[in-house]
């Protein structure tokens, strides 16, 4: 469903490489979870796949077109099959659970639609369908606000499953909860990504939640695929190799 072919990012401001001549292939029921200290590139490789952040060389094909020579038209078109939850979930506190979920149908529909804040009976069914599925329905009216922090992040999973999406990219999304919210959501995701059979890359720091639920795990340092293979074979040497500095990096590693 995604290849990426020889991935390079350079963030000119800072003479970053944040990624550097990456290339595999994602396919739809592989759940993805991609490994790295901070700084190794995570962020900007989901990034990269629905087309927030542009390729400073290479290529990435999402259903065999190449986004990365994509307009801004072709790419929020994308962006509508590319569901996206966050570690701080991005979500409008002040609204409902009902009102966030209904913003993920937006991609969908005409700004006058949206601005005036009209829904359909499909789709007001849809959303209700979906906070049915995070397990939200009695607090579909209530403001997000009032949630915790692991409510919060069903919230945002409601949300990415209103677009109807192909592919679930999560950027650390259990970073900010405990361990045993962090297992709920991860349960919750893997329910999701097996029912709608979908494409699933998650950054994630816990290497224990990584080996549990993915399918497969990639991991990036400084940059650079280092690892690509399933749960199993990524052991303490992996491990080490991830997580450890470069003697010529280790001086400026924010990570240590
Ligand atoms: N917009 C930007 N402009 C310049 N440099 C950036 C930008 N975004 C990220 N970087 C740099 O690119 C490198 C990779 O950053 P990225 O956020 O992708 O890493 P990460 O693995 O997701 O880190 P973390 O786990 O801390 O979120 C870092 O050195 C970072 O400082």
């Amino acid at each position: 469903m995604i290849q990426v072919k020889n991935l390079s990012v350079h963030y000119p401001d800072t003479k970053v490489k944040a990624l550097t001549d990456i290339s595999l292939s994602l396919e739809r029921g592989d759940f993805v979870c991609v490994l790295g200290k901070s700084g190794a590139g995570k962020s900007t490789f989901i990034r990269c796949l629905n087309g927030l952040q542009k390729p400073t060389s290479g290529q990435i094909y999402f259903d065999g077109k190449d986004i990365s020579a994509h307009n801004e038209e072709k790419l929020r078109k994308v962006r509508r099959e590319t569901g996206m939850i966050f570690q701080h979930f991005s979500l409008i506190p002040r609204l409902s659970v009902m009102q966030n979920v209904l913003t993920g149908m937006f991609g969908y529909r005409s700004s006058f639609k949206n601005l005036i804040g009209w829904f359909t009976a499909d789709e007001l069914a849809l959303a209700k369908r979906v906070i049915a599925d995070v397990g939200l329905s009695e607090m579909a009216y209530r403001k997000v606000e009032q949630l915790s922090g692991g409510q919060k992040q069903r919230v945002g999973i409601a949300r990415a499953l209103a677009q109807q999406p192909k592919v679930l990219l999560g950027d650390e999304p259990v970073a900010s909860l405990d361990p045993g919210t962090s297992n709920h959501i991860f349960t919750l995701l893997t329910e999701m990504h097996e029912r709608l059979d979908l494409l699933t890359i998650i950054n994630v720091h816990d290497i224990e939640l990584a080996k549990r639920y993915a399918s497969r795990i990639l991991a990036l340092k400084d940059g650079k695929l280092i690892f690509d293979g399933p749960p199993e074979d990524f052991r303490d040497s992996e491990y080490r190799e991830t997580y450890t500095s470069n003697p010529q990096t280790a001086f400026f590693d924010p990570g240590i």
